[in-house]
């Protein structure tokens, strides 16, 4: 579904050149679930950023569905960390705001925003302005935003970074729930070892900047998980500490 080719970008400024990722190769599949970490700086954001068709790569390219991709396209959806709903359109019309531009008749996009509002425990506040929802609740109508109009690739830049660690677990375990309906293909990046393994099929560790892809782990968790409680199996300790093991030794030799 998704194919990241020998991608390099370099940012020029008026007096140095930062390499930020350089001869990334990654193949995603269709349906699947990636979760990439690494030392801060090293260009997961970038990554994200180019796949997104936000920003050009300085070299190599990305393959959408057997499409090179040039800009931004509907087949790809971006969720931020920050929910950025509109303040004066309600959650329903948040959410149905996508298919608003598309020129959906209202019936039929409240009807889909409807279904998918219920999937994320948002039922009873269709009517609610993004003021009225707690931070936990805005992630999850910024994610049902961009799962409505169903791109094919989803990219999420540490969605539940400025939540507590308990929303986090519930919206994990929502956002599962989601990816298993829709099959939609997930990137998504976190600082948090334990939110990569839960969540994904492969973990795509990063290197200290220039980012390249220093280690892919595949994930021995049988799905469906219990992101609740799969902390406590032995699978997922073993894994937890090779990550751990090779995420220290870049963040030892970065020098950012
Ligand atoms: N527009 C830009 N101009 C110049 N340098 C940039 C620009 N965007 C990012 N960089 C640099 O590229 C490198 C990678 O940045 P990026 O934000 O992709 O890293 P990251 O891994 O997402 O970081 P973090 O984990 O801290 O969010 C950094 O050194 C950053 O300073």
């Amino acid at each position: 579904m998704l194919r990241i080719n020998d991608v390099s970008k370099r940012f020029v400024g008026r007096d140095k050149i930062t390499t930020a990722i350089e001869g990334v190769t990654l193949d995603v599949a269709a349906g699947e679930f990636i979760t990439l970490v690494g030392p801060s700086g090293c260009g997961k954001s970038t990554i994200l950023n180019i796949i997104s068709g936000l920003m050009p790569a300085t070299e190599g390219e990305t393959i959408v569905d057997g499409k090179i991709l040039r800009g931004v396209t509907r087949d790809v959806g971006y969720v931020t960390q920050q929910p950025n709903l509109m303040p004066w359109r309600n959650l329903i019309d948040n959410v149905s705001f996508p298919l608003e531009i598309d020129g959906v008749s209202r019936p039929e996009r409240y009807r889909r925003a409807r279904e998918l509002i219920r999937l994320v425990g948002l039922e009873g506040f269709e009517g609610a302005y993004p003021n009225e929802l707690s931070g936990g609740m805005r992630q999850r109508a910024n994610i049902v935003r961009t799962m409505i109009y169903e791109p094919k690739v989803i990219l999420m830049d540490e969605p539940f970074g400025p939540l507590d660690a308990q929303t986090r677990v519930v919206l994990q375990d929502l956002l599962l729930n989601l990816w298993t309906r829709t099959g939609v293909t997930i990137v998504f990046i976190t600082h948090d070892l334990q939110e990569a393994i839960g969540l994904g099929d492969r973990v795509v560790l990063l290197s200290a900047r220039p980012g390249r892809v220093a280690r892919i782990e595949q994930v021995p968790l049988p799905r469906p998980r219990d992101v609740f409680k799969m902390h406590d199996s032995r699978e997922f300790r073993e894994l937890y500490d090779r990550l751990w093991l090779e995420l220290e030794r870049q963040v030892k030799g970065s020098h950012v």
